[in-house]
């Protein structure tokens, strides 16, 4: 798959995923698409809780589905909200990012708007494992 199949393709599942975040508090729904490098796709939603404190962003359930399944390298990952501008994801969910290299993010809204971003880009000298 070429670079623009498979944008579409993580857009497509991360709006789908999207339908099925659990955001009574806030309403406002993400989806979020993680592509392993080799070629698999994991999805994350937000999942919000009545103790809003412990509610988890899409990015973070995305990337830890995928390591549960024994993915630890990854090309990209696509977000997508509602609002003008793409989501911004949150710094808690940068810092799990950087955790797992600098891969690309794209980063979009419901009506198809795109941005590529990385991961150093979105988290510039990020504290890392290197640092320990
Ligand atoms: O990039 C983002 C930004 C926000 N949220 C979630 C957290 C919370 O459930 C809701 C509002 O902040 O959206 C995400 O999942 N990803
Ligand atoms: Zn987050």
């Amino acid at each position: 798959m070429n670079d623009k199949n498979i944008v579409e393709k993580l857009y497509e599942e991360a709006m789908k995923t999207r339908e099925n975040a659990y955001a009574p508090y806030s309403n406002f729904k993400v989806g979020a698409c993680l592509l392993s490098n080799d070629g698999e796709i994991f999805s994350g939603c937000n999942v919000e809780n009545a103790s809003y404190g412990l509610s988890i962003c899409a990015e973070r359930n995305a990337i830890f589905s995928a390591v549960a399944k024994g993915k630890r390298e990854f090309k990209a990952m696509l977000i997508v909200a509602q609002g003008e501008a793409p989501v911004k994801p949150c710094g808690a969910c940068r810092q799990v990012m950087a955790e797992f290299g600098d891969f690309d993010v794209y980063l979009a809204n419901t009506k198809g708007k795109i941005e590529k971003t990385k991961v150093s880009e979105l988290l510039p000298n990020a504290f890392g494992p290197k640092d320990l």
